[in-house]
């Protein structure tokens, strides 16, 4: 928090210093710098620079094109009074921008770099561009580069093309460098040099493939390649295609680290150093892309990519390969995480290439899945905080004055102006009594007669006392900033969601992921759906769709409804369900307990590979140490969303609590995390079971203190101020904050763009539920057996094992279904009695016997 920095308008300092010094008084102490730093970071301050930079651009272009037509007639104005001719009245000269424009033009042109000046104008525009744009659109660095190189080829290529001719088409810079070639390697060589260098650029920039033969995506089964028990690895090895191949197919460089481009280089080398800061283990992205994706790529993307690549497959490969692998993060280096060109992405995407192929890499799936980008979202208006200065002092100074009438006497007080609420910290004079200002909070509130006064007394960890005051011009935090921020755009966590603002308008930004699930609760209208659509649309931005995976629980039906459209990207269900947003009850309870044998199977799975967590174990999957025809797969994270738990609870009760508090309290190291929301946080709905296993808990206004305290345990939420004003409660930490705002526009947006790109062909399918009510009394008889009877048998036959898991992870079944599944095939003979903790033994031995054993039932 900003200590006694006030951050108010403009006057506030001027009046401070007309006023004797008293110790009451708020205490501009940083304000000049502020407002120094304001003015630099200002937008309009950005707007009229671009705005300068794109006239001079103009300027140039007009005063160049010009230049061509009237060159001969200026030439010699120019030549004889040099730059005294910008000040000579009486000289006219024909070029359209007058004196200023000849003798600019002939600068450039006859002094400088002839034809190849225009190059400038092009400057001055993307430098325009940038600023006006207010996000780099063109990366600057990048273009001097070329533009360097640009001056130096076209205006030598233009001096050797032209000879003798009159007219400086290759400037000064040009004859000069023509002149010395020519004379160092003969005419001739002069001329191949410039052919060889305008080559070596073409082939640079676009990466000219010589090879007669195309090269193909590598099919779905390679991509499986190389997958292993850790045992077979060494042997499995060879499969991987050689790294001969894998330079070939890049660039033909000497080694996988020379293939940066030099460009690059430093880039890499920087953000090399920052993943090493940051990761002292090391991490190094695996990330294999065996073709470079669609050549524009949004915005996102590249965060994506350093998130993906710092933390979720970290592996650790030689170290000559360090290197390049970075240059996957080159891709992503903070200039472009910022606002990345897409040119530049488009070039750096064969950089990806030689990773080919190496680490098995599930965004492959969608391999040209593009990234919302934050054009699809909106910017509510602006969110720089206005504080009124007059309203400040008027808060201050009735605060002083009602502590006072109660022989209150502070120290000091201090504001910090919020996005809705304003902080005034008040440091009580020696000897105040805490606990007499906290007994006084309605008499404050009173005598300020405003909502939402919240008193924090004291503020933990800081020896003052709180006192929140509603602004009364309040700020929409966008979410659209909130992403754009370097701290969401650089996160590294697994599962980042930006929630808001707080008091000092830092972002609250966290990690779902170790949260590990959210309950969220407040009076209708007071923000709970904004906030559900807020931490979805973050996930939407920075995940991949074969990474996350979202069950959604609508029973309003409306809520959650705009994300059907993604249902082949990011949602999961029940097989055999028409819909993947569940909003029938009795559904939910077969998707919840679903959920859960989703669980026991991603143990089974985690406890096969020998690993503790979802992390530990894509990680090993990833490396290919894990075989998928064991039933090994990539696990995607799994959101559960819950919008009106109340619903649930009051038509299902305990069917739908147990799961959920199971889940809570399991699902967390295999990655499944829940976010649940109601409008009636009453102790019969958030029950013991379920507050104790959701840590991590949101409170927007609700309508009573009991509300409050079944939510936070805490009261305050009944006095917050709705619109997205709320409490969270994480970490042991009691924060007020100004939820993000996405409106339902925005959503759309986002998942339209989503939904139209290519999905997988259906939802991710959840394990099948089959309830035990339902199939209580229906004994086995062979004619009425299970429709997966024949796909079980063959699984175990061609396994030659009788186990009941192996089923339930072949074919992604609950234990009990797999468990009637395997009592069938003992009384159709194909597997042995049940011998306890051993798998039973198989009594049919071929396929074909097997194929024979079922045509005949
Ligand atoms: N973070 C926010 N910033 C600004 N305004 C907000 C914010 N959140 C919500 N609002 C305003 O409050 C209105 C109601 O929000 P929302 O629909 O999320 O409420 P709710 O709690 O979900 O209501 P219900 O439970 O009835 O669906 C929104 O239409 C919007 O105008």
């Amino acid at each position: 928090m900003a200590g006694n920095t006030l951050k108010s308008e403009k006057k506030e300092p001027k009046k401070k210093k007309e006023q004797p010094p008293n110790p009451d008084v708020l205490k501009p102490d940083k304000e000049p710098e502020v407002k120094v730093k304001e003015l630099v970071k200002d937008e309009r301050t950005h707007k009229v620079l671009g705005a300068v930079f794109l006239l001079l651009a103009l300027y140039c272009f007009i005063a160049f094109t010009s230049y061509l037509f009237t060159w001969e007639e200026d030439q010699d104005k120019v030549f004889r009074y040099s730059s005294q001719v910008l000040f000579m009245h009486e000289i006219e000269v024909d070029n359209l921008l007058g004196r200023l424009g000849a003798f600019t033009s002939h600068w450039f042109f006859f002094k400088g770099f002839g034809i190849a000046s225009y190059l400038f104008c092009y400057f001055f525009f993307i430098i325009g561009i940038n600023f006006i744009v207010g996000r780099r659109v063109f990366r600057i660095w990048r273009n001097v580069k070329y533009i360097l190189f640009g001056l130096l080829f076209i205006s030598m290529t233009m001096a050797f093309l032209s000879g003798n001719a009159a007219f400086p088409w290759g400037g000064a810079l040009g004859d000069s460098l023509n002149k010395w070639t020519s004379g160092f390697l003969g005419k001739t060589g002069a001329g191949l040099l410039l052919v060889l260098a305008g080559l070596s650029w073409v082939i640079w920039k676009f990466n000219i493939d010589f090879k007669l033969p195309e090269r193909k995506p590598k099919p779905v089964k390679e991509a499986f390649a190389g997958f292993g028990e850790p045992e077979e690895e060494e042997e499995l090895l060879p499969v991987k295609p050689p790294v001969e191949e894998k330079k070939n197919a890049y660039k033909g460089g000497e080694s996988l680290v020379t293939l940066v481009p030099v460009e690059e280089e430093e880039e890499f080398e920087q953000e090399l150093q920052l993943i090493e800061k940051e990761e002292p283990a090391a991490y190094v992205p695996p990330v294999a892309v065996p073709e470079p994706p669609a050549p524009v790529i949004p915005e996102v993307p590249e965060q994506e990519a350093k998130i993906f690549i710092q933390e979720e497959l970290p592996v650790t490969p030689p170290p000559a390969r360090k290197k390049n692998d970075t240059a996957e993060v080159a891709f992503e280096i903070k200039p472009v995480f910022e606002d990345p060109d897409e040119e530049a992405i488009e070039e750096l995407e064969p950089v990806r290439e030689p990773v080919l192929a190496d680490p098995y890499e599930p965004t492959l799936d969608l391999r040209d899945y593009k990234y919302p980008t934050l054009d699809l979202l909106d910017n509510h208006g602006s969110d720089k905080i206005v504080q009124d200065a007059s309203e400040l002092e008027l808060n201050k100074n009735q605060i002083i004055d009602t502590l006072k009438n109660y022989d209150i006497s502070i120290q000091k007080i201090s504001a910090t102006v919020g996005p809705t609420v304003t902080l005034y910290e008040i440091v009580p004079a020696a000897g105040v009594r805490i606990s007499r200002i906290k007994n006084l909070e309605d008499d404050i509130a009173l005598s300020l007669s405003a909502l939402g006064i919240r008193i924090i007394a004291p503020i933990p960890g800081r020896g003052t006392i709180g006192i929140e005051v509603p602004n009364v011009k309040k700020t929409i935090v966008s979410l659209r900033n909130m992403l754009a921020s370097d701290k969401f755009l650089h996160s590294q966590m697994d599962l980042p969601i930006a929630i808001g603002k707080k008091i000092d308008n830092e972002n609250f930004i966290a990690d779902l992921a170790k949260m590990p699930h959210l309950l969220m609760a407040g009076a209708t209208g007071q923000g709970k759906s904004v906030g559900i659509n807020t931490l979805l649309v973050s996930l939407l931005f920075k995940k991949h769709p074969s990474q996350l995976k979202f069950v959604l629980i609508d029973p309003k039906k409306v809520e959650l409804s705009l994300y059907k459209l993604i249902e082949k990207h990011f949602l999961a269900k029940l097989p055999g369900e028409e819909d993947a947003i569940i909003t029938d009850t009795k559904k939910v309870v077969h998707t919840l307990n679903a959920l859960c044998i989703e669980m026991d199977l991603r143990y089974d799975l985690l406890k096969e590979a020998g690993t503790r967590n979802i992390r530990e174990y894509n990680k090993k999957f990833t490396e290919r140490r894990l075989n998928p025809l064991k039933g090994h797969r990539f696990l995607p994270f799994i959101v559960l969303v819950i919008d009106e738990f109340a619903d649930l609870i009051m038509t299902a009760g305990k069917e739908v609590e147990m799961p959920i508090a199971r889940l809570a309290q399991l699902a967390r190291a295999i990655g499944i995390h829940l976010i649940i929301a109601t409008q009636r946080p009453s102790v019969n709905i958030i029950t013991g079971t379920i507050k104790a296993n959701f840590p991590a808990r949101i409170a927007f206004k609700v309508s009573s203190k009991i509300d409050s305290r079944t939510i936070l345990d805490i009261g305050g939420s009944e006095q917050l101020i709705g619109q997205g004003d709320m409490l969270i409660s994480f970490n042991g930490e009691l924060v007020r904050l100004q939820c993000a705002f996405v409106d339902t526009p925005e959503v759309e947006r986002v998942v339209e763009f989503i939904g139209e790109q290519r999905g997988y062909p259906e939802a991710f399918m959840l394990p099948e539920y089959v309830d035990e009510k339902e199939m209580e009394g229906k004994d086995f008889s062979l004619a009425d057996r299970d429709p997966l009877f024949d796909e079980a048998a063959r699984v175990i036959v061609q396994n030659q094992q009788g186990s009941t898991s192996l089923l339930q992870r072949r074919m992604k079944l609950g234990y009990n279904r797999a468990g009637r599944l395997m009592d069938q095939l003992e009384a159709a003979g194909i597997v042995g009695p049940n011998l306890g903790s051993k798998a039973r033994e198989v009594n049919v031995k071929t396929e074909a016997d097997l194929e024979e054993i079922l045509g005949s039932m």
